[in-house]
């Protein structure tokens, strides 16, 4: 049976790029691109992303199985599905990125980077989503979903939440619904448009888009899978069309909203956050984030939550998120 990291890690030209089971076609759209389409009618069209960064390698896995089951015929497939592996050589290295971070540079941003490998990807996996989503569209599919799987560098207060892009339109109850039951702790809602992937699936396909993260990220073959349960139920049913899978933790999901992009601009850029500090670590009023030629970054609200603090970023980037809950 083809296996999807197997045969894009290997790197090697695939020599049948096609084919069928009793109930799919999929079709091999480029390196860990791949398409598959249920021979029943659907109007759902679902693009499910990652490695974009390629040392967060539990989504890969998970979505690696995914895939399987569903080429095995284990799995019924119920919407048309693309399932896209995002940074092949990153991948390889065990490194979130070779040269720059592809996850910025979604929404035609490619285009102002010296080009390089990611710059092409990034472009690649634009197309291919633009062609997924029309020919979907062409063949009935009337909703569109986007879910971009990560794993952060840091560990988390809440351990697996979601990052919900700028959108004026309000956000899918659909959506909502699912990433509840996946059994999330958190979702953080984005006030500025980025050069995220998932920010490029709602702008410009209007998808009902969110990034997942998931846990730690940690090599491959040292994720502990019995993490991932909620968000693996989640996936099976949303690609089998079946009903949500019960919420399995009791506490609410709690919703951030982002109050605070932390760039880093200049070469002196200080970050103030202990190198230990977890995601969403809340900070009170007056204390400094960060500081740079010009430019100090101060907790305005009474309290703020912290997220994805990293001073090592390249200039004109994001050091940092700060939240306030709703
Ligand atoms: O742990 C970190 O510092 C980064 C984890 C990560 O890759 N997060 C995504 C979030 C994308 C979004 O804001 O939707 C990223 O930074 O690209
Ligand atoms: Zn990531």
């Amino acid at each position: 049976m083809f296996d999807l990291l197997a045969v894009t890690l290997s790197g090697e030209p695939v020599t049948e790029p096609a084919g069928q089971t009793e109930t799919l076609d999929w079709q091999w759209r480029g390196e860990g691109i791949l398409e598959l389409s249920p021979r029943v009618p659907c109007d759902t069209a679902v693009v499910i992303s990652a490695g974009i960064h390629g040392n967060e390698t539990a989504p890969i896995e998970l979505l690696n199985q995914l895939t399987g089951e569903l080429l095995s015929g284990a799995r019924a497939l119920r919407v048309r599905l693309l399932v896209l592996l995002g940074n092949p050589p990153s991948m390889r290295l065990n490194k979130r990125f070779v040269d720059e971070d592809m996850n910025r540079m979604f929404g035609g941003r490619h285009a102002r980077y010296t080009p390089n490998d990611e710059t092409r990807r990034a472009q690649e996996l634009e197309q291919a989503m633009a062609l997924f989503y029309r020919s979907a569209t062409a063949a009935g599919a009337r909703q569109r979903f986007h879910y971009d799987l990560h794993t952060a560098i840091r560990g988390s207060l809440h351990v697996r939440f979601g990052l919900l892009p700028l959108q004026a339109r309000p956000k899918s109850e659909a959506m909502l619904a699912w990433l509840n039951a996946c059994g999330l702790d958190a979702l953080v809602h984005h006030r500025s448009p980025g050069g995220t992937f998932t920010h490029f699936s709602s702008e410009v396909f209007q998808a009902d888009s969110c990034t997942l993260e998931l846990g730690k990220a940690l090599p491959f073959g040292c994720n502990d899978h019995a993490q991932f349960t909620g968000i693996r139920r989640g996936l099976e049913t949303l690609v089998s069309g079946e009903p949500l899978p019960a919420r399995e933790t009791g506490e609410p999901l709690v919703h951030y909203r982002v109050v605070q992009d932390v760039i880093r601009s200049k070469e002196d850029f200080h970050l103030f956050v202990p190198a230990g500090a977890l995601n969403f670590t809340p900070f009170k009023k007056g204390f400094v984030i960060a500081t740079e030629t010009g430019k100090t970054y101060r907790v305005e609200e009474e309290e703020e939550g912290v997220l994805f603090p990293n001073p090592n970023v390249a200039p004109g980037l994001r050091a940092g998120l700060m939240l306030v809950k709703m």
